[in-house]
């Protein structure tokens, strides 16, 4: 009977009631919302579906959690209409031509959510869960058999019926989401070229089945090639051309989901080997063995329904640093301990991989000696830490490594740099069980000295402990070390990883490895099996706004004559002397001389944190011929800065500040600590670097402020470069002192003892030592204004680079222009 209705306005009413079934579905959705708690989205999906027998609340449930994952996608919102509608066909046709056919309750509703089990007007027979064969009086091919060799599952069937010459027409039961797509049933339609677009797009519905007429199979299944590729902890998608066998296949699974978008089909990983075997006329690669292995509970659906890490018992670690963990930290720890201790540990900058490492490592101390391979410049950094976090570490327990002469396995903690580590000697394999690797990208080029020294250490070890911030995910092939040095048996071929991840394409010259490709799988299987990352933005919560890291400098970076130079300051100072303005001379060229010491050691940090991938940070420092230094070596690896000094002209300083934060490049900011500590917004960055201290902690504060203000969105680390032998001995404790008197009177947020490595290095019980810290603490605790400081500074700093009358004249000159006052402190400084 004809509904008087033109194709296009019944189209439309069929649109608009799916629109009004969706958020029907999207109300019942939420409404049920509460009873989600607060598991992830994955785990909700999987924990459902093992339930087995499915409660209609489930099912909502189920429904909400993959809404939850992106509920704008096109594929969740479709199967909000699957659910629904759904219910609508079954019981429609219950009502109807098919009313004989009987499914329980429980089994609609198991049903619900995934397809509707139905047969179309193809003469096929009825649906309860049971393989059918069908025969189709369109008379099947190979390819139609399989098509209807299905368990019958909620699925609406049908066929192509060949009218005259070069036509056909489609018979089918009613099925809404296939009029959805074509009005087809009473539809007469040209062969060619309709013809394959129908019967593809037909049959990628999931509640469709169209079988094509004899001989007119798209494309023989021989020639559809595919590969299976994991997209989440327990989804597996094929990547597949379109054949009808297939998507017949595909139908017979119950966990199938097909996106619109991605016009993929994917399933659950317990329905894999299933899968595969029905499959195996196809050409589909598998999932590569290390997935397999990786994912086999859930692929046997033995899979444990927590993504927790049951607790370790680190009941015979220090204390001290089990109850200093923060809550992701101790699951990171968790994690290392439940994957044997290897692994990569990949949290973001600052989120203290150092204590996690340490806790892990200390873990297993019975199996120490431990060695620690970290970058040159944070050696000693590493040894400090140590002793923090675990006091019960006697004092010579650290053995820093510093030539390649140095006995590497000297004590119970043994730290080398990377470079050093590939000078030793060649037979260190096996001689460590517990290896601790700090920024392990640095090992991401095979072919490199330090990581062809590294593996084979790694290789024999059995606990490997990788630490980046920075694991390279957009380039696999840079990953590939990270990952054999923690599981040589998951990729024994870099060229199959290559193959799979790196896009690998083979060129004129060779094969190319510098691409990705399934990098959801690798990510997805790297995280299930060695690697943990958090981001900040996960666990803000548990951060500080500030996080203060003091980095003990290399000393070696300081020559022999400078060291001497600084020796002699320091023994002059000791004596005392007859005037607080000879006191106050000495103290400054003794910062003058640090300044020149520290230089090797701060490029170095420098360029370790940009290799490390930190692409925007702030560097601060005082001296002149340490900016210099910087910016110099920035140029020349064609790294993009900005520097801020006192020679920059206010008009200037916006416009750089804009360009910092708006660059999308790797770019450092070089500013001068009495220059550039007020007024600029450099929240683009979340790193500040002290090249330098100071001994007024307001101006630190101020700087630091710079990146730590509105616009930052995280946490805030900051670096201190302290180099020992050095004015840094007394100016460190001295500042934490400072900002602990102020943190206690309410003057400042900031209390650097507990955020930062500790105060009192120095040995306090060498009375020389003694007498030059009372005279930093007593000349530079006067209450003076930061103005006058800064001018004694600048004077000062003149002083020990030029003589008196040039250093005049040149800031008489274009570069300086030196205000009446300012002259005036400089001829008093050096009373000419
Ligand atoms: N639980 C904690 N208690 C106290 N201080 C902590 C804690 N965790 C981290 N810190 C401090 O936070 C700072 C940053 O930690 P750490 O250097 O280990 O970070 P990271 O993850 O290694 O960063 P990067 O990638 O930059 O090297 C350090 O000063 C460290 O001592």
């Amino acid at each position: 009977m004809s509904s008087g209705l033109t194709e296009e306005q019944k189209r439309r009413i069929e649109e608009n009631r799916q629109k009004a079934l969706a958020r029907r579905a999207e109300r019942l959705a939420a409404q049920k919302g509460g009873q989600v708690g607060n598991t992830g989205p994955q785990l909700k999906e999987h924990s459902l579906h093992n339930q087995g027998n499915l409660k209609q609340e489930n099912d909502h449930v189920r429904f909400i959690s993959q809404h939850q994952r992106n509920p704008n996608s096109p594929v969740e919102q479709k199967s909000y209409l699957h659910k629904d509608y759904n219910h609508y066909t079954t019981n429609q046709q219950m009502a109807g031509s098919h009313g004989d056919t009987t499914l329980s309750d429980s089994e609609m509703l198991i049903n619900t959510g995934r397809s509707t089990e139905r047969e179309g007007g193809g003469g096929a027979s009825q649906a309860s869960g049971k393989m059918q064969k069908v025969t189709s009086s369109a008379g099947a091919g190979s390819a139609s058999e399989a098509v209807l060799h299905k368990k019958a599952h909620s699925v609406t069937k049908g066929k192509c019926v060949k009218y005259g010459e070069d036509r056909f027409q489609v018979e089918i039961g009613y099925n809404a989401e296939l009029i959805s797509v074509h009005a087809l049933s009473y539809s007469l339609f040209l062969l060619h070229p309709v013809f394959f677009s129908l019967v593809e797009a037909a049959n990628q519905l999931s509640s469709v089945i169209l079988v094509p007429l004899e001989g007119e199979n798209a494309k023989p299944s021989a020639l559809v090639k595919g590969k299976c590729v994991l997209i989440s902890r327990f989804r597996f998608e094929v990547d597949i051309g379109y054949s009808a066998e297939v998507i017949g296949v595909f139908k017979q699974m119950n966990s199938r989901n097909y996106d619109m978008k991605t016009r993929k089909w994917s399933f659950l990983l317990e329905d894999y080997p299933k899968l595969i075997q029905s499959l195996a006329s196809v050409e589909v690669e598998p999932l590569p063995k290390a997935v397999v292995q990786t994912f086999a509970t859930q692929i046997e659906r033995f899979t444990s329904q927590t993504v927790d890490f049951p607790d370790a018992d680190l009941s015979e670690v220090d204390s001290k640093i089990v109850t200093s963990l923060m809550p992701f930290q101790r699951e990171g720890v968790n994690f290392a301990i439940l994957r044997n201790g290897r692994l990569l540990l990949a949290d973001d900058m600052g989120l203290g991989k150092t204590i996690q490492a340490i806790c892990i490592a200390a873990y297993y101390r019975k199996e120490w000696p431990l060695l620690v391979v970290t970058p040159s410049s944070v050696r000693f950094t590493w040894a400090e830490a140590f002793h923090r976090w675990l006091p019960s570490l006697s004092p010579g327990s650290t053995n820093v490594i510093v030539t390649g002469k140095d006995n590497l396995m000297a004590s119970l903690v043994n730290i080398i740099s990377f470079d050093l580590l590939s000078k030793m000697d060649k037979h260190l394999k096996g001689t460590f069980q517990v290896v601790i690797i700090d920024e392990s990208h640095f090992l991401k080029n095979i072919k490199t000295a330090r990581c062809r020294a590294a593996m084979p250490l790694l290789k024999a070890a059995r606990r490997v402990i990788l630490l980046s911030g920075t694991p390279a995910m957009s380039r696999p092939a840079e990953l590939y070390t990270q990952i054999a040095a923690v599981q040589p048996a998951f990729f024994p071929q870099f060229h199959s990883f290559g193959l799979r991840y790196c896009d690998a394409k083979k060129m004129p010259w060779g094969w190319d490895y510098s691409g990705s490709s399934n990098l959801t799988e690798l990510k997805v299987l790297l995280e299930e099996s060695i690697m943990i990352r958090r981001l900040k933005s996960d666990v803000l919560s548990q951060l500080p706004a500030k996080q203060r890291k003091m980095v003990l400098v290399a000393p070696e970076g300081i020559n022999a004559k400078t060291k001497a130079v600084l020796a002699a300051a320091a023994k002059k100072m000791a004596k005392g002397y007859e005037s607080k303005q000879q006191e106050k001379e000495a103290l400054l060229l003794f910062y003058n001389r640090t300044a020149e010491a520290k230089i090797h050691s701060v490029v170095e940090y420098i360029l370790e944190l940009l290799e490390s991938g930190k692409d925007k940070f702030l560097v601060f420092a005082h001296h002149k011929i340490v900016l210099d230094a910087i910016v110099a070596e920035l140029a020349k690896k064609r790294v993009e800065y900005i520097r801020i000094d006192g020679s920059t002209p206010s008009a200037e300083r916006q416009s750089l500040c804009q360009k910092f934060q708006f660059s999308e490049k790797q770019t450092v900011a070089v500013l001068s600590l009495t220059a550039a500590n007020m007024g600029l917004t450099l929240s683009a960055a979340d790193l500040v670097v002290f090249a330098e201290l100071f001994w007024n902690p307001g101006v630190l504060i101020q700087a630091e402020d710079r990146a730590h203000r509105i616009g930052q969105t995280s946490s805030v680390n900051v670096h201190y470069l302290v180099a020992k032998g050095t004015a840094d001995d007394y100016l460190w404790p001295m500042i934490q002192e400072k900002i602990k008197v102020l943190g206690e009177a309410g003057l400042s947020e900031a209390n650097f003892s507990e955020t930062a490595e500790p105060t009192d290095y120095y040995p306090k019980s060498d009375p020389k030592q003694k007498t030059i810290y009372d005279l930093f603490q007593r000349t530079f605790s006067e209450n003076r204004d930061d103005t006058d400081e800064v001018l004694h500074l600048e004077a000062a700093d003149a002083c020990f680079d030029f003589d008196p009358e040039s250093a005049l004249q040149d800031m008489e000159g274009e570069r300086y222009s030196v205000s009446p006052p300012k002259k005036r402190h400089i001829e008093e400084f050096f009373k000419v």
